[in-house]
């Protein structure tokens, strides 16, 4: 793992600004994005569909570059994807014809590294897999299958975890489940993590701030803080303080909405 910034700044983004050249013209997806993430924090991104997110997480894990501006981890600038950073998609994107063990193990083939296998058994007990490791894909829920993707992504021991609708795929209950055992996992870790939902109860749930984008072309629109305690239980989901904040993020998504339907639909210039 990569040491922190003395200032405790993990990854720091400066002025991000993406551009998708289409048939229509230039799209300017995000525009001159700000946003620092202290190491150990869970932020969570939030905003209107199209707004930016997956955009922004990307440019982030190393996966997409930036058409301005910056993205730093612990000070250096991301231009390729690190084993310091984990990643997990809605889609567990699970090799069917491997078992779930020979899933974990295929980034490090790949990479031609061999597998921490006590830190992965560690990992697979963590997340009340222990005994799966040799059964195959199509024979896991959704809820287990996203748990091997996210055994796979936290085997290489990443000081961050970027995390982008990883449980949009599933039911209430699971995802309840999952809420948990990210946060267990975190506790375990201090792993920083990065999670874009949909869903504002998710987001509030799990993180320490939560972030809102504005409508296309992504700004970083307004961050809230949320001051409780971990480990966290889901009675902290009927408070007045937790019913109060999802009402203001809500109101500022769908405002942002409502103010978007009324401009015309243009392709926006870059941002100077
Ligand atoms: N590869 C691409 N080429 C062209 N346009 C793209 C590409 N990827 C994304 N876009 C566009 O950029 C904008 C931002 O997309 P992005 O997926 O980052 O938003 P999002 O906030 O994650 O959306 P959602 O919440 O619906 O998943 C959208 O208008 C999208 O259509």
């Amino acid at each position: 793992m990569v040491e922190q910034m003395s200032d405790g700044v993990k990854l720091r983004v400066r002025q991000a600004s993406k551009i998708y050249p289409t048939a229509s013209g230039d799209l300017l997806a995000i525009d001159r994005c700000d946003l620092d993430v202290r190491a150990g924090e869970i932020v969570s991104i939030v905003g209107p569909s199209g707004s930016g997110k997956t955009t922004l997480l990307w440019t982030m894990s190393g996966l997409h570059s930036l058409s301005s501006g910056e993205v730093q981890l612990d000070g250096k600038p991301i231009t390729a994807p690190s084993r310091d950073i984990g990643m997990v998609f809605q889609d567990a994107n699970l090799l069917p014809w491997r078992n779930v063990q020979a899933n974990i193990a295929f980034p490090f083939e790949i990479m031609g590294q061999q597998p921490d296998k006590a830190w992965i058994a560690q990992l697979m007990h963590r997340v009340g897999l222990e005994g799966f490791e040799n059964r195959m894909p199509r024979e896991l829920s959704g809820g287990m299958q996203q748990r091997v993707a996210l055994v796979r992504a936290l085997s290489f021991k990443p000081s961050v975890l970027l995390m982008d609708e990883p449980f949009g795929a599933l039911d209430a209950f699971t995802r309840e489940e999952m809420n948990h055992l990210v946060e267990e996992i975190y506790l375990d870790t201090r792993t920083t993590i990065l999670l874009i939902t949909h869903s504002i109860e998710e987001a509030i749930f799990l993180a320490d701030r939560v972030i809102v984008m504005s409508a296309r072309p992504g700004r970083i629109a307004s961050e809230h803080l949320v001051p409780f305690a971990r480990p966290r239980s889901m009675e902290i989901m009927s408070t007045k303080e937790v019913f109060d904040l999802t009402n203001i993020i809500k109101k500022e998504i769908v405002g942002d909405q409502k103010s978007m339907a009324g401009r015309p639909r243009s392709t926006a210039r870059a941002a100077g």
